[in-house]
């Protein structure tokens, strides 16, 4: 079964999903699942879990001078091509531009290119859009002969991305396009802008005026700023976006728009020396970074219209563990980030409700498993009251699924099983935690997990705590959800009933 999924979002910045491919959930395998989760959750923690906003005090911005130098320095000593530093730059550009602008909203993409280099980018960058679902089109009113630019022509011609004279540009802009990219003027501009750029930059400056008008996305410099001075005059276009090249120059420290990016991973350390160059790092393997706060938003606005296949009764396992088996592969599939993480609510003798998340680490036909410790608040409240519901949301599939059913502790020998499988650190951690006590200081755990790593260090079986290990939630009923528009999502719920004295698995829509 394929998906294809249209989430209509508001433009807040989203993280590019890491694969995997890990489809195992018996008891058994806890441990390739739990190596596997892992390294996600490493790679995840460095790349995108943690926005990584710069404080823009703390960034280093270039001359003109410098910056013209540092690109004769790429491309002599440092061995670059032309090509290579334009193509890292246009697709910083694009994944600059897929970070925050949505292809589902924000489509229709106007790349404007002038003559130079910065036009260059903003070929590649639409190339890379194109590729990445919009729908780019190019207006490239002064070409310049040579290969470089006239292979990154045909390439575009090879995609049919269409390329649009100024004449047959729109003189209102508001209405074609959802964004537009000024790749008009880089690092070299100088004077006041000649035709017919003059004219392209005046539309752009019009569209100021206008309630709903496209995001502008500036490659380097806001076309017609200063490179040094900015928009010192405050006449010029405000780009909703900027995106920095190898490292901000003097004007984008008057860029007060939502959006400042920095793009062009692959400054060398020594030119970062020589020019004394705080840059911020790359998180992962992004191409792109943000600077600056991140944007001010409105909470009240913030919501998702989901657009999904149908959830139908007739196409729905009539066991409910498989048809949860059918859509834990497939979010597996889809890459998501700890598909077995899910929320566990309990309640205690007071009826109070309290949740957490937990990892699940088990499922089949008797239970889903998860581990902690059963001294810890959950554990308190599940021997008060042995009853739980769990939650998996599975956010870029629309998809929600509530568990809910009695709880019951696993055998030693399976927690026992499960709590050597883990990571010895994890094992030590278990020890350490007298999960949800006070602790008076970070450093008490520390001592106590640097004692026991060096009494183990001799690689010795580490004995498991009494009060670690599993439980078990065996479900009564189960909800699948699955986001539609306009709030009329489907729901599919599953109740274990008895029907002539046999046990039954009864499914019923409920309204959303
Ligand atoms: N490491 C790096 O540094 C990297 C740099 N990269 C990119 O290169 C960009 C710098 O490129 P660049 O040097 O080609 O200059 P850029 O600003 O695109 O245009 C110059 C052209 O504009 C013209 N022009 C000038 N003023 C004008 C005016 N008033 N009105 C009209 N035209 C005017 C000028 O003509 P001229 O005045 O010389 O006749 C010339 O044709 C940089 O910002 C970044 O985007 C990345 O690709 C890779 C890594
Ligand atoms: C994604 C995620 C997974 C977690 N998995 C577990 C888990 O499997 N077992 C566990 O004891 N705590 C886990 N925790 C920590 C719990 O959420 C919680 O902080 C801890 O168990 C104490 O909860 P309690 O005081 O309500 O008992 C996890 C937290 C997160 C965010
Ligand atoms: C306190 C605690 N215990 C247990 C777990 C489950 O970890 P593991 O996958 O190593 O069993 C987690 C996961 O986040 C946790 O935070
Ligand atoms: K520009």
């Amino acid at each position: 079964m394929t998906f294809s999924f249209l989430l209509q979002s508001s433009p807040l910045p989203v993280s590019p999903k890491p694969l995997l491919s890990q489809n195992q959930y018996s008891l058994s395998s806890l441990l390739s699942l739990n190596t596997t989760q892992r390294f996600l959750g490493l790679r995840t923690l460095s790349t995108k879990s943690t926005p990584n906003m710069q404080d823009p005090t703390s960034v280093s911005y270039l001359s003109q001078r410098e910056a013209a130098e540092i690109d004769e320095t790429l491309m002599g000593p440092l061995g670059f091509s032309v090509d290579q530093l334009m193509e890292l730059a246009g697709l910083s550009v694009a994944t600059s531009v897929a970070e925050v602008y949505k292809p589902s909203e924000y489509g229709r993409v106007l790349t404007i290119c002038g003559p130079g280099n910065n036009g260059g980018d903003g070929l590649v960058a639409a190339r890379h859009l194109h590729h990445f679902g919009y729908k780019p089109s190019i207006c490239y009113p002064k070409r310049t002969p040579k290969s470089l630019y006239t292979g990154l022509v045909t390439q575009l011609e090879s995609l049919s991305v269409p390329f649009v004279s100024v004449d047959d540009l729109p003189e209102d802009l508001s209405k074609d396009f959802d964004v537009i990219i000024d790749a008009i003027f880089g690092f070299s501009f100088h004077g006041a802008p000649r035709p017919p750029f003059d004219d392209i930059i005046r539309r752009l400056l019009s569209l100021q005026t206008l309630q709903k008008r496209p995001a502008i996305v500036s490659v380097d410099i806001p076309s017609g700023w200063h490179v040094e001075e900015g928009d010192h005059e405050g006449g010029g276009i405000k780009p909703d976006m900027l995106v920095s090249l190898t490292a901000p120059k003097l004007c984008a420290k008057r860029f007060c728009g939502p959006h400042h990016f920095l793009g062009g991973r692959f400054v060398p350390p020594s030119v970062a020396e020589k020019y004394k160059l705080e840059l911020p790092s790359y998180p992962g393997t992004s191409m792109c970074v943000r600077i600056g706060k991140p944007p001010k938003v409105d909470i009240s606005a913030m919501r998702v219209n989901y657009v999904s296949p149908e959830l139908l009764e007739d196409q729905v396992e009539t066991d409910p563990i498989l048809q949860f088996r059918k859509w834990f592969d497939e979010a597996v599939a889809a890459g998501l980030r700890e598909t077995n993480a899910m929320a566990l609510s309990t309640t205690n003798k007071d009826r109070k409700p309290s949740s957490r998340m937990v990892l699940l680490k088990g499922f089949d036909e008797n239970g889903f498993v998860w581990f902690t410790n059963y001294e810890s608040k959950k554990g308190s409240d599940l021997s008060e009251n042995p009853f739980a519901a769990l939650l998996f949301y599975w956010e870029d599939m629309n998809r929600q699924v509530r568990i809910e059913g009695p709880v019951e502790k696993i055998s030693e020998e399976e927690s026992e099983n499960y709590y050597h499988s883990r990571p010895r650190g994890s094992q030590i951690g278990a020890i350490v935690s007298k999960q949800s006590s006070v602790v008076p200081g970070r450093h008490v755990l520390y001592d106590e997990y640097e004692e026991l790593t060096k009494k183990y260090s001799d690689g010795s079986v580490i004995p498991k705590p009494k009060n670690w290990g599993g439980f078990r939630l065996r479900p009564n009923l189960f909800e699948f959800w699955q986001g539609q528009p306009s709030r009329l999502h489907d729901r599919l719920q599953y109740s274990l009933q008895d029907v002539n004295g046999n046990p039954a698995w009864i499914i019923r829509r409920l309204a959303p």
